[in-house]
């Protein structure tokens, strides 16, 4: 596992909105069960209560997801992060069927995946939930446009059409003026791009994405990050992003689904999971985040003590990171006030700060609360230096 020292604070672009409407996807009491018999294994208490290697032992099976549920709401980059064979690819293959799972629900905008005929599916992994691989599998001998054109193709889309549709999606991903160029002609990233403008072009509800990122150099996977968090946020489209890079996960995430032995060991924001583990192995999964980069200021903030400290001090946003805030506090040589919309919900002082980057409670931590009157203070004045973050 590779450890987050270059966590940054999430994307904050579009996210989604909880109280938008039902989940695309909706995932209840999924089982995959590798080998023999594997149907009886779900339902019998006696084999699920076995460790991995007794179950082999006595029934020559496998569980690669036990149990797992969850919803992927619409707009969000739903991550789902685990060590190689916790069974992330199990699970996302499961989604789309490509994996049939052994017991449980599926279903995308309340539609049930496990009863759809064959063209219902297809029609399903070719225009609802497009699967974006490692291995894009480019066709070598088309050139980039018409491997971008290539699903359309599969579509029924007239040439002209799905090769207009394409350039479009090529200039999307940045590689235009490459469009007569062969897969054997562009560097590996470039690569990555055509595949991800490929998935794009028949324009998915949701692009399921399989570590797509994992064989490329840092600098390059940091790039393709970026590309994947600038389509979120203009396109507002809804991922599922599979990776066993906690850093990844953190960086792209709207929500994380950390998955240890087939199951959901924890599902939370990169906030939650960073600052609330849930059980030890989360905590020692997390232990090397860069915590100051990763919680908000609504970990450290307290109330206002008085109207005049609701009333004056640098100002950051309630989403800013504890970072931010530090050196917001650090310029100003005075506590910061988290303004939300210009009123004063809280205060974070140096102490507080200093208690989150060491991994203490803050001393007075506290749900987002009003601050004393004036409820609503001054904007800071135009041209004001101000860190990142800052309102
Ligand atoms: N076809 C199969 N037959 C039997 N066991 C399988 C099969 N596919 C996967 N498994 C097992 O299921 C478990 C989960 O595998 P899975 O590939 O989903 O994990 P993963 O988290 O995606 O791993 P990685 O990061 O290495 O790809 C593993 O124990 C794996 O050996």
């Amino acid at each position: 596992m590779s450890t987050a020292t270059s966590a940054t604070p999430q994307p904050s672009g579009v996210t989604a909105d909880p109280a938008a409407g039902p989940p695309v996807f909706s995932v209840d009491g999924l089982w995959k069960v590798f080998g023999p018999k594997a149907d009886r294994v779900p339902g019998d208490p006696d084999l699920t209560a076995l460790d991995p290697a007794g179950l082999r032992t006595r029934t020559g099976c496998t569980v690669a997801v036990r149990d797992v549920g969850f919803d992927v709401r619409k707009g969000e980059v739903f991550v789902v992060m685990g060590l190689s064979g916790s069974g992330k690819s199990t699970l996302v293959r499961c989604l789309t069927r490509l994996i049939e799972p052994t017991a449980g629900t599926i279903a995308i905008d309340g539609e049930d995946v496990r009863a759809m005929d064959k063209a219902r599916l297809r029609e399903l992994r070719r225009h609802r939930a497009a699967m974006v691989f490692q291995h894009f599998g480019l066709l070598p001998h088309r050139t980039v446009l018409d491997n971008v054109a290539y699903g359309l193709e599969i579509q029924g889309m007239g040439r002209a059409q799905r090769r207009a549709k394409a350039a479009e999606v090529v200039a999307k991903v940045g590689l235009e003026g490459m469009e007569q160029r062969r897969p054997a002609q562009l560097s590996g990233g470039q690569r990555q791009r055509v595949g991800l403008a490929r998935a794009l072009a028949v324009d998915p509800q949701v692009l399921l994405f399989d570590e797509p990122f994992s064989a490329l150099d840092p600098l390059i996977r940091r790039d393709m990050q970026e590309e994947v968090i600038r389509l979120h946020r203009e396109e507002g489209r809804t991922m599922v992003f599979i990776t066993h890079d906690l850093s990844e996960a953190l960086r792209l995430g709207d929500r994380i689904a950390l998955m240890r032995d087939g199951r959901v060991v924890q599902l939370g924001t990169p906030e939650e999971i960073v600052g609330s583990p849930a059980d030890d192995y989360v905590r020692d999964f997390v232990r090397d985040v860069p915590r100051e980069q990763v919680l908000t200021v609504r970990t450290a903030m307290r109330p206002a003590s008085s109207a005049d400290e609701a009333g004056s001090g640098p100002a950051v946003r309630p989403d800013a990171t504890v970072s931010e805030a530090i050196e917001a506090v650090a310029r100003a040589g005075s506590p910061a006030r988290v303004l939300d919309q210009g009123r004063c919900v809280g205060i974070v002082d140096s102490a507080a700060l200093l208690s989150v980057v060491a991994g203490m409670e803050a001393p007075a931590a506290t749900e987002p609360s009003a601050a004393p009157e004036p409820s609503t203070v001054p904007e800071p004045s135009a041209g004001t230096e101000r860190p990142e973050g800052a309102v």
